[in-house]
């Protein structure tokens, strides 16, 4: 059991006075979803998380030994992380860019072998951008660019799955593919942590999430726990209706 620790992390917002501790604990196994408000600090907390960026206050521990005291290669065969914007500048196909995926394992100036090869093609295949192996990254769509970017941090296989907005540019179908192969990395002992702004993927898919407000003020558990049409109202000030779905809540803003 792998465990990534927050303790009494304060992520550092430009202009906010204060900012909610966070004590939190992303085990093996669990997937979590982080909600909030444009601006709330979701992004901000998962660069915290990824050593990006330096926190306010507070400390982040991986198994226990304080993550910035590993070495970034270390580190980054432990933590991955999908970022919300991606430039893409550089022109690499497909496969190149999921190769990168394997530097963290590889020692420098080594070339990537059959093994990274079949990795890097099998996680394509899984986001379904196998047969777009070959063309250059500034020529896919947005959610084809999405889906790639999801395909390297596979080929990476870090522990810890840090993914910002996820489904973001996704059609239906792969939205539902990702929130799967999620699922299913969580099951074979990966943890994720995700940033939604879906709260019904969420419900759906989370078992624990994190409400992070604009103020600064946060709180997490179960997700059963934590989506209460009350909070979820106050966190994105909007009214909503609540059904109940295969046991499961779903919301919809109320109009008017
Ligand atoms: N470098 C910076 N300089 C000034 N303000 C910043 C900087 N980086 C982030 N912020 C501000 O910090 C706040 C939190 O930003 P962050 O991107 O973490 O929010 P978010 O919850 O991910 O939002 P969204 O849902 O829109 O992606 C925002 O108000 C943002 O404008």
């Amino acid at each position: 059991m792998q465990t990534l620790k927050t303790r009494e992390l304060v992520i550092d917002i430009p202009g906010r006075a204060s900012g909610y501790p966070l004590n939190l604990a992303i085990e093996s196994g669990q997937i979590w979803g982080v909600l909030g408000p444009n601006g709330a600090g979701k992004t901000t907390l998962l660069h915290s998380l990824a050593g990006l960026r330096p926190p306010r206050s507070g400390s982040l521990c991986l198994n226990d030994k304080p993550a910035n005291e590993l070495k970034r290669r270390v580190l980054s065969q432990q933590l991955g992380l999908v970022f919300q914007d991606r430039q893409d500048g550089f022109p690499a196909t497909v496969l190149e860019t999921a190769l990168i995926g394997r530097h963290p394992w590889l020692s420098p100036w080594q070339m990537e072998g059959a093994d990274d090869l079949a990795m890097a093609e099998r996680a394509l295949e899984a986001l379904d951008v196998l047969h777009l192996k070959d063309r250059l990254v500034s020529t896919l769509s947005g959610g084809e660019r999405q889906r790639v970017a999801i395909a390297t941090l596979m080929t990476q296989s870090p522990h810890t799955w840090l993914l910002d907005e996820p489904t973001n540019h996704l059609d239906l179908h792969h939205q539902v593919a990702v929130m799967k192969l999620l699922t299913g990395r969580a099951k074979a002992g990966n943890a994720i942590f995700m940033c939604l702004h879906d709260l019904n993927l969420a419900a759906r898919w989370c078992d624990h999430i994190l409400l992070m407000y604009p103020n600064g003020e946060a709180c997490w558990g179960l997700a059963e726990r934590m989506l209460v049409p009350s909070a979820l109202e106050r966190l994105y000030n909007q009214e909503l209706q609540t059904v109940e779905v295969d046991g499961t809540p779903f919301f919809v803003p109320k109009r008017g």
